[in-house]
């Protein structure tokens, strides 16, 4: 199975103003689709970020893959490692710092995931059986709330309408929760003042009784500001994600306070495992295929928790469905994902470069996709409209502060802000 061509395509699909301690997001969202094609005719699908230095990385290195076997993924890793070779300084969406071992998994990431696709198709079995097979049959997800505006400046509103204060919030939660099922809950803050995002918990707690729920500031928060509220929300939040900067404030602020504390922050490549596990930083990891090198790489570093006695949930940026599929084999193949996961899927309602009926969600979970490889099939005429839609939107890689500075000129992302 050599690989013989592959199709490096951007995409851009509307997305709605939502709010995190960053910034904005800006009307478009960005991602990459890569097609990998066999000699023998099977292509593979994966998904990856936008922004334009990751693009043109993602489109050297499969320039460099050309020949190999499909089975060949640590030959791959090697030369993708030769030309990422240093810190590809894009740090996507309030994923923490930007390594070389991080770029370069980045990059990795959608060729492995298309491997695995075009092996699980020639073999006739899912992507999840190539993963060590099901440990559950659907995967469950969280409903993700953030505050957001009506809509872009300019723009009529969207469907969602604004979520501006708790009564937004919870509107918002019912809203997500009537139409996919979401059994857990999930308030992106460090958008206001701490009080205000406690308050908007309380109410959450207070209209979905038994519903677990998390909170996740990215970061904004000082250590003493992130103990006080923790333990104003004890009895209310399942997990706290990334109230504080960087594992030594993780680590102060976990020895302090009542819930485990979770990250997609602090620990996002193998060398933060040893110290957050040594200091007790984080009760929590959230995986992310698309920088920690791929399903099997996860699969890796779920082992390494397991021994570190961490829980595992998983962690979203704004995607289409090859990465929701992606993220359903992984999840549904590995024993310790037992938090409900992230997805940003409904505010991109709708729009998607996979044909519909492969991922549906029940009850909040989607079921594990029963065809070979990933399980879905790409909507060719979905990617070219998406691929024009890039081409004119004008974004070249996503930049929350830049675009809510256009509104709001004195807006600081700095975090710790408050
Ligand atoms: O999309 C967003 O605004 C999120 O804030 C995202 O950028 C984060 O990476 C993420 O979802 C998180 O859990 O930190
Ligand atoms: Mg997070």
């Amino acid at each position: 199975m050599i690989i013989r061509q592959i199709h490096v395509t951007p995409v851009a699909f509307r997305d709605p103003p939502l709010l995190n301690a960053a910034g904005v997001h800006e009307p478009w969202a960005l991602r990459t689709i890569v097609e990998v094609v066999t000699d023998e005719g099977l292509t593979g699908l994966g998904e990856t970020y936008g922004d334009l230095v990751h693009l043109g990385k993602v489109r050297e290195c499969a320039q460099a893959l050309i020949g190999l076997d499909v089975h060949a993924l640590n030959t791959m890793y090697a030369r993708i490692s030769a030309i990422v070779g240093n810190v590809v300084n894009d740090r996507h969406g309030l994923t923490g710092v930007a390594n070389k071992e991080k770029s370069i998994d980045r990059v990795f990431s959608p060729f492995e995931v298309a491997c695995l696709d075009i092996r699980g198709k020639a073999t006739g079995v899912p992507v999840v059986d190539l993963l060590g097979g099901k440990v559950r049959d659907a995967v469950p997800y969280s409903a993700y709330l953030f505050y957001k505006w009506a809509a872009h400046p300019g723009e009529d509103p969207d469907r969602f309408g604004a979520a501006l204060d708790e009564a937004g919030i919870v509107e918002q939660a019912r809203l997500l929760i009537d139409e996919y099922g979401f059994e857990s809950i999930k308030l992106k803050g460090g958008v206001y003042p701490p009080d205000q995002e406690i308050a908007a918990i309380q109410a959450l707690h207070e209209a979905f009784p038994g519903v677990p729920l998390r909170l996740d500031p990215n970061a904004a928060w000082t250590v003493e500001t992130s103990i006080r509220v923790a333990h104003e929300l004890d009895g209310a939040l399942q997990y706290l994600e990334d109230p504080t900067p960087e594992i030594a404030g993780m680590a102060q602020v976990a020895a302090a306070v009542p819930m485990p504390l979770a990250t997609n922050m602090c620990v996002v490549t193998p060398e933060h495992l040893p110290p957050a596990t040594a200091s007790h930083a984080i009760g929590v990891l959230l995986l992310d295929h698309h920088y920690w090198g791929g399903l099997v790489r996860s699969s890796h570093i779920a082992a390494m928790c397991d021994a570190f006695g961490l829980a595992m949930s998983m962690h979203s940026n704004s995607h289409l469905g090859i990465s929701l599929a992606a993220m359903t084999h992984l999840a549904a193949a590995t024993p310790n994902l037992t938090f409900a996961c992230d997805t940003h899927t409904p505010w991109q309602d709708g729009q998607d470069v996979v044909k519909p009926g492969a991922l549906t969600f029940v009850n909040g979970a989607v079921p594990v996709p029963a065809g070979p490889g990933l399980g879905i099939e790409l909507d060719r005429d979905a990617l070219a409209v998406m691929n024009e839609q890039y081409e004119k939107c004008g974004i070249v890689a996503r930049d929350d502060t830049t675009y809510m500075q256009r509104f709001n000129p004195t807006f600081s992302a700095r975090r710790p802000r408050w």
